[in-house]
């Protein structure tokens, strides 16, 4: 199933007592990538649990199409997004394969019958994480981990995919590999959003960025639109180095501004 949009309008979220939130205004289009930046504590790991369902907003509304996301039964909403938390652990030494048919739990399958399902082989090809397959999930490194979970959350093959930092743990190769999946799950038609705060990589394959400032969002639209010097020096207060390439925007962070010159 591809070609859902999912969508937050005027989206509010408090979390212990403090507005974390305030009329957030999103779309993940099918067939995009959208770029979820911004600086730590913006809100985004938030926005993201709000938008998979998992935080319920204190105003706005989350459409999964044109269904109220807080209406569908649990398990079409796990079939119809798949969500990669940050800095995901796990805690059982389950062999890693299981630990990706887990994905398929939505579907009806799981550990029992997942390492013969197709969806959980691709996922484990598509993240380089087949040599794992047999080894406790807890004994692998955490960029090793780290791939295995996002194997898991494609072996869902959801219409919507939202990756909280899916490559902060990788090495530069894999990182780049593992854009280009969830470059190619878009073009398959899946509206995946990505949380990132690697500025190189978002230029380099996000179709669009949207940035978080302080539960707002301050600036959404294509990298060249979003990821200008003014911007990048607003709100994270950095000098960036641009350069615009035939293969793209290549957006360097280089030296963080004195405060109060912004
Ligand atoms: N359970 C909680 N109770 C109270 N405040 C919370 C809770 N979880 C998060 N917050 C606060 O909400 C704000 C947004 O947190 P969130 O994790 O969404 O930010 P983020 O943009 O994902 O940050 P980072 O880039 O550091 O991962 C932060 O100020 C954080 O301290």
């Amino acid at each position: 199933m591809t070609g859902l949009p999912l969508s937050v309008r005027g989206v509010a979220a408090r979390l212990g007592g403090r507005q974390v939130l305030d009329g957030v205004d999103l779309t993940l289009a099918p067939g995009s990538l959208t770029a979820i930046i911004g600086p730590n504590g913006a809100g985004k790991t938030t926005l993201m649990r709000v938008m998979a369902g998992l935080v319920r907003p204190a105003a706005g509304t989350v459409l999964l199409g044109e269904r109220l996301l807080a209406s569908l039964p649990a398990r079409e909403r796990a079939r119809a997004i798949a969500y990669l938390p940050q800095g995901g652990s796990v805690a059982w030494p389950l062999p890693a394969a299981d630990v990706v048919a887990l994905g398929r739990v939505p579907h009806g399958g799981g550990p029992a019958t997942g390492r013969t399902d197709p969806a959980v082989s691709r996922a484990m090809r598509a993240t380089d994480s087949e040599a794992f397959a047999d080894r406790p999930v807890t004994a692998l490194s955490g960029g090793e981990r780290a791939r295995v979970l996002l194997a898991r959350a494609l072996a869902v093959e959801a219409p919507v995919l939202i990756c909280d930092e899916p490559v902060a743990a990788l090495d530069p190769r894999h990182q780049l590999a593992v854009m280009g999946v969830l470059a190619d799950e878009a073009r398959r038609g899946r509206a995946v959003a990505v949380v990132m705060h690697d500025l190189a990589l978002a230029a380099r394959y996000a179709d669009r960025v949207a940035i978080l400032a302080s539960g707002k969002l301050v600036a959404a639209g294509t990298p060249q639109a979003v990821l200008t010097p003014a911007i990048l020096a607003d709100v994270f207060g950095v000098h960036a180095l641009h350069e615009e390439r035939p293969d793209g925007l290549l957006v360097l962070p280089w030296r963080p501004l004195a405060p109060g010159s912004v």
